[in-house]
């Protein structure tokens, strides 16, 4: 767990860019800083490996304040994955990945192995390895800077506006890609965006800071969505919050009702109570004439129909 106690950072001209913040970051899942411009979440990540030292407060990292570790010791255990990869142009990719792994001195054989392992983990094909930063797409090489984080498979991951110079579409598997990595990795991560989109896809806890570096809110996505603590809050998140909270609520739980004679999946938008949100299942009513969304099993068999009394009555519950 890391532990924000306090904690300001003022800078030298009187700057004050973190603001007394108090926040606790649980180990193995994704915790986004997300805010405007300006409003500190740089700064109070780069508090946690210190590259930046707080002014006033602590940082604990699993009960230790991190002033008190030396620097590389404490980076060795944290990975840190920054906008444009940051990649060593002069270095073939695998070598990019196993940065870390050489600095702590393993041979060049068994580096070079982990790195393999990782190309293939984010999703690239080995073949890129001999290659050089250039010769890879942007979001190519923003696999590639995860997999140089991950190298020394270190618990806790930073990652400071990673997706934000790539397209929507590479942008959108990036986000599926982390998302699915950490459902085998169960990393502590600490990700800051300033797009609440991509804070409330990707967090398990999302933090909404204003400029000045005052925390606004802490809490899960569906809650952010359902109850936003202030205007600036409720501002940040935008339209539609109502329909964006609903892809936050399973829709196993609702009651199926048995299929009418002749309605089948053709010509129905369908769900699977077992994976979808209420929201899919929602969109599924929309989708057929008649209003009924149909639920459907792994194997695409009819499970049962939902209408949309009933789907809005769901959702407000
Ligand atoms: N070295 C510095 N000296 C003085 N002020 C600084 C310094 N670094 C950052 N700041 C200021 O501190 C505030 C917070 O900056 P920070 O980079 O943490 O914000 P951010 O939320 O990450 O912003 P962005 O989303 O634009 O990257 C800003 O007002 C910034 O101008």
């Amino acid at each position: 767990m890391i532990t924000f106690d306090g904690v300001t950072k003022r800078y030298a001209d009187g700057t004050v860019a973190v603001d007394d913040l108090s926040l606790e970051v649980p180990n193995g899942a994704i915790t986004v800083f997300v805010g405007p411009s300006g409003c500190g979440k740089t700064t109070s990540l780069r508090m946690i490996n210190r590259m930046i030292d707080p002014t006033e407060g602590r940082i604990l990292l699993d009960g230790k304040d991190v002033t008190t570790v030396d620097p590389a010791t404490l980076r060795r255990g944290i990975g840190y994955v920054i906008q444009q990869a940051g990649l060593f142009p002069h270095r073939r990719i695998v070598d990019n990945i196993a940065t870390v792994p050489f600095l702590l001195g393993w041979d060049k054989k068994k580096a070079r192995d982990r790195a393999m392992e990782l190309l293939e983990r984010v999703g690239l094909d080995p073949k890129m390895a001999r290659r050089y930063p250039f010769q890879l797409s942007g979001g190519q090489q923003q696999r590639v800077g995860v997999a140089r984080a991950l190298a020394a498979d270190p618990p806790v991951l930073l990652m400071d506006e990673p997706f934000s110079a790539v397209d929507p579409i590479v942008r959108t598997s990036l986000q599926e890609e982390l998302l699915r990595l950490q459902s085998e990795l169960h990393k502590t991560i600490v990700f800051v965006t300033h797009d609440i989109d991509e804070a409330v896809k990707l967090g398990d806890t999302v933090a909404v800071l204003r400029v000045g570096g005052k925390l606004a809110q802490v809490a899960a996505p569906a809650d952010l969505l359902s109850d936003p603590a202030d205007d600036f809050v409720r501002e940040f998140l935008g339209r539609d919050r109502g329909i964006r909270r609903l892809g936050f609520v399973p829709a196993k739980n609702l009651a199926l009702d048995p299929a009418p004679e002749g309605v089948t999946p053709e010509g129905h938008g369908t769900f699977n109570p077992a994976r979808d949100s209420l929201r899919a299942a929602l969109d599924a009513s929309l989708l057929s004439p008649d209003g009924l969304a149909v639920a459907v099993d792994d194997d695409g068999r009819v499970l049962g129909v939902v209408g949309q009394a009933a789907l809005v009555g769901a959702a407000r519950g």
